[in-house]
């Protein structure tokens, strides 16, 4: 499967050799879609026309190659919106307030900055109030396990990790750096982490494979007192048991029976089996490139291990057919083209299938739905998103507003059940089961949920000033 990208493919037409029609024809024999046409230019003899194109990325080429090789047809360039919306990257730092003067100066630096750093030094706490760290998260990664696209290292990683502060900012306020580490030693990235966290009210762990993010998170998680919150696992997992309540409401199943596989063991994975477990699913099924996890196999992975112990208990043995045989839920976070059709004939009456892995699903989705009650990947182009970002904006956004020192479970399963619960009783159906990212609702109704948790059980080293009127949580 492609995906799907827009170009934009400036060209000079003579107009006694050839026509916009025939080019239009062109076009759309290759595969790609005019959305938009712009005439540049209009003489006698030529016309220069902008034409933007949606296509599949695999077609970009073979569009170019037939214009190029059509009498009457200068191709004059071609440029693709993605990567144009990419340069120069994504984000900046913008100051807050403008230096117009030497008064301003002189109090945003030297020498009124001393008397700030030293009222600091007196009392460390108070970096929450006098610098950014209240509002500032570091967005983690190696670039070892970077979407579904592997070990591209730190720099590819890059874009993403821009995208992800970006969303940070515009849905949740909150500002994120990307920070991509030239280490994929455990050991390295624990101690930069723990180095650089002085300016951060939080740490996202991003992209970093699996299992190595297990030991990095818990290793930050014991040794920090802010935050540390690897997106991959936890956010995927929270969004997951989201869909997965609203879907098996839509086809009328309860958690506690349904039979649901996961594929692909790895950091998204696990969490997910752990979610699925603490929200009381009982029949959960892991599998990986070596099949079904089960007891009586031995695994290298400490984190298999425990939940060969705790998934799974009839003991099945076998492939990913084995265990689709009338599973009631497929989800995916493994890579694509896992699924197969015949998996899905497989499944029990009424399936429910979440096909995550990105940037390309494990089944492709056109052809998945006719077999399936309720679809959704991870994409935004398709109905039924179900991506971290509905997660890591609001779940940070509640845990740096009460300056919870962790993220614990309750948080997450209350984030999860907040999500759920944007989508009204009377609007869900087969092809609404999650919010849009851009409904706001979203990071409200999980920063609510999470603060509210995290005063309930004392993790709350704040209280936020909306929620002044509840009843106080201990102290630590
Ligand atoms: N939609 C979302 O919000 C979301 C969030 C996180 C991850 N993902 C996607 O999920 C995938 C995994 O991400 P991750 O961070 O957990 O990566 P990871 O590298 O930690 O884990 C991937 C796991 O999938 C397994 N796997 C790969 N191909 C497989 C196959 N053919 N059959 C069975 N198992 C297979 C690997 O062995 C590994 O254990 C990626 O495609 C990623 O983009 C989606
Ligand atoms: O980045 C995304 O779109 C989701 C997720 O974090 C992933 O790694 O695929
Ligand atoms: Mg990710």
């Amino acid at each position: 499967m492609s995906i799907s990208t827009t170009i934009v493919i400036r060209m000079e037409i003579q107009k006694s050799v050839a026509t916009f029609g025939e080019v239009a024809a062109a076009i759309g024999a290759a595969g790609g879609d005019i959305v938009a046409i712009d005439v540049i230019r209009s003489a006698k003899e030529a016309t220069t026309r902008d034409v933007t194109v949606n296509l599949h990325e695999s077609a970009n080429e073979q569009i170019v190659k037939v214009l190029k090789s059509m009498p009457g047809i200068r191709v004059v360039n071609v440029s693709d919106r993605t990567f144009l919306v990419h340069l120069g990257g994504k984000i900046e730092i913008s100051p807050k307030l403008p230096i117009k003067n030497r008064e301003d100066l002189s109090q945003v630096y030297t020498p009124g900055v001393a008397r700030v750093s030293m009222a600091i030094h007196n009392d460390p706490g108070k970096a929450y109030s006098l610098t950014m760290k209240r509002n500032t998260v570091a967005v983690v990664t190696d670039g070892t396990a970077v979407l579904g696209l592997g070990d591209i290292g730190p720099e590819a990683a890059m874009p993403v990790m821009e995208g992800k502060a970006m969303l940070f900012k515009q849905l949740a306020g909150i500002d994120a750096f990307p920070i991509c580490l030239n280490t994929k030693d455990p050991d390295a990235i624990v101690q930069i982490v723990k180095a650089i966290s002085p300016g951060f009210g939080g740490i996202n762990l991003e992209d970093i494979a699996s299992p190595r993010c297990f030991e990095i998170e818990r290793r930050l998680i014991d040794e920090l007192d802010i935050p540390v919150f690897h997106d991959d696992q936890h956010g995927t997992a929270v969004v997951a048991l989201a869909g997965l309540l609203n879907a098996l409401r839509v086809v009328g199943k309860q958690l506690e029976t349904v039979r649901i596989v996961v594929v692909g063991i790895g950091a998204a994975g696990v969490s997910i089996c752990n979610m699925l477990l603490a929200a009381g699913a009982r029949h959960v099924y892991a599998v990986d490139r070596e099949g079904i996890i089960g007891r009586g196999a031995a695994y290298r992975n400490p984190e298999w291990e425990r939940l060969a112990a705790v998934t799974n208990p009839e003991g099945i043995e076998g492939s990913l057919a084995d265990a689709m045989r009338g599973a009631d839920v497929f989800i995916g976070v493994s890579g694509p083209g896992v699924l197969q059709v015949e998996h899905l004939e497989s499944m029990a009456q009424d399936s429910i299938v979440f096909a995550m892995a990105n940037p390309n699903p494990e089944i492709e989705p056109d052809v998945a739905e006719r077999y399936v009650r309720v679809l959704a990947t991870g994409r935004s182009d398709y109905p039924n998103q179900i991506n971290n970002v509905l997660c890591f904006p609001g779940i940070f956004r509640g845990a740096l507003d009460c300056r919870a020192a962790t993220i614990t479970p309750a948080m997450k399963v209350a984030a999860a059940k907040a999500i759920a619960a944007v989508v009204q009783p009377d609007e869900l159906n087969e092809q609404y089961i999650i919010p849009s990212i851009f409904n706001d609702k979203v990071v409200e109704f999980v920063r609510k949920a999470v603060i509210e948790t995290a005063i309930e059980s004392g993790e709350a080293r704040r209280i936020p000033p909306d929620f002044m009127d509840r009843p106080e949580p201990e102290t630590r």
